[in-house]
């Protein structure tokens, strides 16, 4: 796939002196949804406010679809959509007049049919003649991504776009990401809930202390950094690991009740078979079986640790 984002050895020193970005490099593919994690202070924002042309580097380059941000300001910034993560909404303006306007500051003609679909797909119709202090949070959020879509960017920021949202909203805000991926939209969400990467994201990317610690296929990183588990609980409790189990990579837990079973998810045979038929020929009688596999959330602990 072509990448429509290329970001290259990008580096940030603010006035005060500190080094946000070191050397970022990163390119987004056309069309993907790539999730930006990261713990707080690792350098997101101040990323993605590169890219859209907030801020200004300090060295490096970024082009958005071949165009540079710096130099080409205005034909980039049309082509991208951000949801900024603070909610700063005009309190006594109308939904419909706020997601018109915005097109029309990134240089657009007015097209009430575009508008009117995208307050549509975001369930936000029944409030176009609404004023925005009359809506709720999770509404007030959802006509930031309409502004943000208003001008039909090619490429969407999503600054933490479901920070205090509830459960089941959080849920249709990524239904509304996968439709907008579906239009062709490639789509950059920062989360602090992994889930939501899980989720949604094609692609991770773990930023921290300003450098880009790892870029990956989300299906390949937990194939090849998750790891499973197979708990066995047993009708009565072992002293120790019995020799004939010792060529499995086993640990016994609570005291005596439990055996864990490491085994590899990426691996063609998992050993489960074999291990089930040397328990019962060694006359271990099983109680309970469940297994448990890494999540996304504990690769991303993982990687930010090792990287410190
Ligand atoms: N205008 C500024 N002047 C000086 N330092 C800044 C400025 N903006 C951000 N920083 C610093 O740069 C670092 C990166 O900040 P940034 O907002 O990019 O992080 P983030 O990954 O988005 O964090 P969070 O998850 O908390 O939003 C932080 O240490 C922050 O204090």
């Amino acid at each position: 796939m072509a990448s429509i984002v290329y970001v290259s050895n990008l580096s940030k020193t603010y006035a005060s002196g500190f080094e946000a970005l070191k050397g970022v490099s990163l390119e987004i593919e056309e069309g993907e949804i790539l999730a930006l994690l990261g713990p707080n202070g690792a350098g997101k924002t101040t990323l993605i406010s590169i890219i859209c042309g907030i801020v200004n580097p300090s060295g490096g380059e970024v082009t958005v679809n071949g165009h540079d941000v710096v130099r080409d300001f205005r034909q980039t910034r049309s082509m991208i959509g951000l949801v900024p993560q603070e909610l700063t909404t005009d309190a006594f303006e109308t939904v419909w007049n706020t997601v018109s306007f915005s097109r029309g500051l990134h240089g657009k003609k007015p097209d009430p049919a575009h508008i009117e679909k995208v307050l549509k797909d975001l369930s936000l119709w029944s409030k176009k003649d609404n004023m925005l202090r009359e809506l709720s949070g999770g509404m007030k959020r959802r006509v930031l991504i309409a502004k943000a879509l208003s001008h039909e960017p090619r490429v969407l920021f999503l600054d933490e776009p479901t920070a205090g949202v509830d459960v089941s909203l959080r849920k249709s805000m990524w239904e509304v990401v996968q439709r907008l991926r579906a239009s062709g939209v490639t789509i950059i969400l920062t989360t602090h809930y992994i889930e939501e990467a899980e989720e949604i994201a094609d692609r991770i990317a773990v930023i921290n202390g300003g450098e880009i610690l790892l870029v990956e296929d989300k299906e390949a990183l937990m194939t090849k950094l998750g790891r499973k588990q197979l708990r066995v609980d047993l009708a009565q409790p072992l002293e120790r690991i019995p020799d004939s189990l010792s060529s499995y990579n086993l640990t016994l837990e609570d005291n005596g009740q439990s055996l864990i079973y490491d085994y590899d998810t990426s691996a063609e045979r998992t050993g489960i078979t074999a291990l089930l038929a040397t328990l019962a020929e060694t006359g271990i009688r099983l109680r309970d079986l469940s297994t448990q596999q890494s999540s996304l959330e504990d690769i991303f602990v993982e990687i930010v640790e090792a990287g410190r």
